[in-house]
């Protein structure tokens, strides 16, 4: 079974993968070194295991592994339990989803939480499952909220002290984001905190405060259905105490309707995990009216400033385009620089107030009755300089490797009303590249500087998870099929495995019996080839998957 402490110890073992995030930091780091720089070479395919069916859509996981057995969610809320040494599969739990289900961007799942002898994970009709680690049998479930009225759920849960928590899905829809966190062994709720202000919080069955103060930042009624999806789940540090969630767009996108900044849309939330109050928050994009949620995570890192002291830091890449390094303590912000080479909406983020210096040109314009507004050319792209997939920070090499994307878009606001259940955008717009040769850039970030160390470029857009490690190696995966891995320090791609389906979804490495593993979802998807515009059709010939890569160093070539 899995503890707390197993689960507060996750960065520092070697031998299991018990949280998202490889710790609830979010570092995604492993103090593993037998697999490095000089080793990689002799990486070799241990075992591959197909997810089967008809359903071959996004494999965004994180797998988890823990007692010998490797535990992965898959496309349409599937999770499959197998032998992490062989590949011989134990079970599988298929969850029956309604019809009528209303995921914004691809069946997917980001990956579950293991705590005492469950496995936790979020699905698609918005519900919480904890199944029996050795059988796959459902222990409890729990309805998270209507999925008729746009709800659904793609994050990961971590669990802390003895708690699942996790957020939701359905910004396009005008729902109302929140973190719930529940008894983790009987799924009971203890508190829910919204993420839109006006609406009231909850602690133990009883009112715990209204979110913010109504209609502070928001008009009219607009609050009730503001959207700021928790759709890609949080971090937690312990030194801080902090559950860190981000918060998705402002309902509807078209801004004009919403005078004010919206709070706490396209911003990152520091909670109290006691009671689900809030206590900082940092808003990335205020007024946000180019779809930048700002859910990206928010990973915990010492700061080593050049005077020798330490700072408790925070970084964040934003969809919006810039890196954003945060005092964790108190959320106040120490630098934003861009990681992407093109940023219309704003000029810059000012380090006195903390707030962008919008370029208002670059703001689509308000519709007429009928009419559809101006349309501008936006960039980075409203899928994000980077989007959901996990950036990884290295405290050997003091860098954060980044999955960039540089792409624009033409986007227009059109007139909108809300209706339960239905899309809820008043926008309309179309992706397109900036360059002739590439989309896709892994960035080696330097949070003390705000410099691109260097970068690795890729034809189609990035949309995997990073990994990183003591063996001074970066890994990620690429649309094209390929699982690879970097020098950590200069960029030079060491090794690459071809895996039959796009790679988007997160490595994770672990040892076992003196060997060390690696594991990557295989399955191309995501928002992608569903929105991407004119990016979609250029990569209209990559072939659909779902299957779990495990890679391993062999014990005569460590
Ligand atoms: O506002 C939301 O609730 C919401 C949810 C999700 C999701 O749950 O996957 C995505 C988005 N928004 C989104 O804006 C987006 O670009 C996106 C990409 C993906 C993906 O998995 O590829 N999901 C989502």
């Amino acid at each position: 079974t899995v503890t707390d402490q197993d689960i507060a110890d996750d960065a520092k073992t070697t031998n299991d993968v018990v949280s998202y995030g490889m710790g609830l930091q979010g570092q995604r780091f492993s103090t593993l070194d037998k697999l490095n720089t000089e080793t990689v070479k002799n990486l070799t395919p241990a075992f591959v295991l197909s997810y089967g069916d008809e359903k071959q859509r996004g494999q965004e996981a994180q797998p988890l592994v823990h007692n010998g057995k490797i535990f992965v969610t898959a496309s349409y809320s599937r999770v499959f339990a197998a032998d992490a040494k062989t590949g011989e599969e134990i079970w599988q739990y298929d969850h029956r989803l309604p019809e009528g289900i209303m995921p914004c961007c691809d069946v997917v799942n980001r990956g579950g939480a293991l705590y005492d002898n469950l496995f936790i994970f979020s699905t698609l009709d918005a519900q919480l499952v904890a199944l029996d680690q050795d059988t796959g049998k459902v222990v409890w479930k729990e309805k998270m909220e209507d999925f008729k009225a746009g709800y659904s759920n793609t994050a990961a849960p971590i669990v802390v002290k003895g708690m699942v928590i996790t957020g939701v899905s359905g910004g396009e829809f005008g729902v109302v984001g929140k973190v719930e966190a529940r008894d983790a062994k009987t799924g009971k709720l203890i508190w829910s905190r919204p993420t839109v202000e006006g609406h009231m919080g909850t602690l133990n069955g009883q009112d715990n405060g209204i979110t913010g103060e109504t209609n502070k930042s928001w008009p009219g009624d607009l609050w009730k259905t503001g959207g700021a999806a928790t759709w890609l789940g949080g971090t937690y540090d312990v030194e801080t105490d902090s559950l860190f969630f981000g918060t998705g767009n402002p309902s509807p996108w078209n801004s004009h309707l919403r005078p004010g900044d919206n709070l706490y849309s396209s911003s990152v939330l520091a909670i109290n995990p006691a009671d689900g109050k809030i206590k900082w928050h940092y808003q990335w994009t205020p007024h946000d009216g180019w779809d930048f949620d700002g859910v990206n995570e928010f990973v915990s890192f010492d700061l080593k400033k050049d005077d020798g002291t330490i700072v408790k830091a925070g970084g964040h890449a934003d969809r919006n385009g810039f890196f954003y390094v945060l005092d964790r303590t108190n959320g106040k912000l120490i630098n934003a620089t861009p990681f992407v080479n093109k940023i219309t909406w704003a000029k810059g983020i000012n380090l006195e107030t903390g707030r962008p210096e919008y370029d208002d040109t670059n703001r689509p314009g308000a519709p007429g009755s009928e009419a559809k507004g101006t349309s501008v050319f936006s960039a980075p792209s409203f899928l994000g300089g980077k989007n959901w997939m996990p950036m990884a920070y290295n405290p050997g090499t003091d860098l954060f490797y980044i999955p960039a994307n540089e792409w624009g878009m033409d986007i227009w606001n059109e007139p909108i009303s809300y209706k339960k259940g239905a899309a809820y955008l008043g926008a309309g717009f179309t992706i397109k590249p900036l360059n002739e040769d590439y989309i896709g850039s892994l960035r080696a970030m330097d949070p003390k500087t705000g410099k691109i160390v260097w970068e690795a470029k890729n034809k189609a857009p990035l949309w995997g998870g990073v990994l990183t490690t003591a063996g001074n190696l970066v890994f990620t995966g690429t649309p094209e099929g390929y699982l690879k891995a970097f020098d950590a320090k200069t960029g030079a791609e060491l090794w690459k495995f071809q895996t039959g389906s796009g790679v988007v979804g997160c490595p994770t490495t672990w040892e076992q019996d003196g060997e060390q593993f690696v594991a990557v979802p295989s399955g191309w998807g995501g928002a992608v080839p569903l929105w991407g515009g004119e990016v979609a059709k250029t990569i209209k010939h990559l072939n659909q998957g779902g299957s779990l890569w495990v890679f391993k160093l062999p014990k005569t070539t460590s």
